[in-house]
């Protein structure tokens, strides 16, 4: 065992992936506000620019034609504005909107019941599209291409396929898993936009924003730095402002300010990067326990008390990212930054690492 590691340092329950304030999947008590933050019209829509852009044409075009747009897939990961932007399209084609999701088509029936009852033009969103089971996903694809479902009637020998034509409509599809999609599912898809992580000063904008929403006065420093560290997301962002604000209020200051920023995301453990104890205590399993890797994921994972699946989706992305890990064939391998972030000093042979600059998204049109 590496000097300065103990097992009980990892076996914390603060750790608990679903609580951490830099979590970005949402939860149920949030979406009241997250309502109340989301931008009203594409142009209001900060960051993404290739994909808004691209997307707007499409709805142009085919508002300018009077026939419903092609149908839209929007990938990337959580809270990045997927729902956000699918909102966006029912509004800008003044159209309604009928969201859905895939965990909720659990069978064939079900979507026959939802598309069966859209009208022309309607907007259906289907939230994690990638989890509709077979059976629908098939159904899916066809009902997209050819406005029409087969409702079968009976079981057994004797079921029959009624067909049953559809009013033109447009599928919006969210996922953060692209590649769990089948080819003949995506390729359905005229107009599929990538959203990735935000650059540090559309975070910026979208925080001026949701303090003005919310009637916070925030100065510029303190809004520099919850952007910061909010991991390109705006539901991260959002929330952390939330928090400072929260932070303030209690320590009778009028504004959200650079001290309020370092106190209040002090206190819930997120550092100036953005990491927090999970993704540091990956860090320091790696390095101390570990000697920088590389180290199976599941190994990593019982060190630091977590299940892998949560340390795979939860923690490691941004820590890859941020360039603080590699993958490699044979595991995952602390780098330089990881070593200097935790205030250690690197082996020989570790590789510099520069830090990854934040891309923005971009669109691309499908087949
Ligand atoms: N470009 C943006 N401008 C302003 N606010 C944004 C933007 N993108 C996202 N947000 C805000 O971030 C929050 C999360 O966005 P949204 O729910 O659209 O994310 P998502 O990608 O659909 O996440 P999930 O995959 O978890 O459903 C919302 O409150 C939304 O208002």
């Amino acid at each position: 065992m590496a000097d300065g590691f103990s097992s009980e340092m990892y076996e914390d329950s603060s750790l608990d992936a679903t609580a951490r304030i830099v979590n970005p999947v949402g939860d149920t008590d949030e979406r009241t506000v997250e309502m109340a933050l989301r931008p009203r019209r594409l142009s209001e829509f900060t960051g993404q620019t290739r994909v808004r852009d691209q997307l707007s044409l499409v709805l142009e075009a085919a508002r300018r034609r009077g026939t419903p747009p092609d149908h839209v897939l929007l990938s990337g990961p959580p809270g990045l504005g997927k729902t956000t932007l699918a909102m966006l399209i029912g509004t800008e084609l003044e159209r309604p909107i009928r969201i859905t999701s895939g965990p909720a088509i659990q069978h064939a029936g079900d979507l026959a019941a939802v598309l069966s009852s859209l009208t022309e033009g309607e907007v259906l969103f289907l939230d994690e599209i990638h989890r509709m089971s077979r059976s629908a996903e098939e159904m899916l694809y066809l009902a997209m291409e050819d406005f029409r479902v087969d409702v079968i009637v009976g079981k057994g020998p004797g079921a029959t396929a009624i067909p049953l034509e559809l009013p033109p409509f447009t599928v919006v599809g969210a996922t953060t898993r692209a590649g769990l999609l089948p080819a003949p599912l995506r390729d359905r898809f005229g107009f599929t936009g990538h959203l990735d992580f935000y650059a540090t000063d559309d975070l910026e904008a979208i925080l001026h924003r949701s303090a003005r929403l919310l009637e916070v006065s925030a100065d510029a420093r303190g809004i520099e730095e919850i952007a910061r560290r909010s991991r390109g997301t705006p539901r991260i962002a959002n929330r952390l402002l939330r928090r400072v604000r929260d932070w303030a209020q209690v320590h009778g200051q009028d504004v959200v300010d650079e001290e309020a920023a370092h106190a209040a995301l002090a206190l819930f453990d997120v550092d100036d990067r953005g990491l927090d104890r999970l993704d540091r205590a990956v860090l320091d399993a790696l390095c101390r326990r570990f000697g920088g890797g590389p180290v199976g994921l599941s190994t990593l994972a019982v060190a630091v008390g977590e299940e892998a699946d949560t340390v795979e989706t939860v923690a490691e992305p941004f820590l890859v990212r941020e360039g603080f890990i590699t993958r490699t064939p044979r595991g995952r391998a602390a780098s330089s930054l990881a070593w200097d972030h935790l205030g250690l000093a690197a082996p020989a042979g570790v590789d510099r690492q520069p830090a990854l600059p934040l891309d923005t998204g971009e669109g691309r049109f499908g087949s």
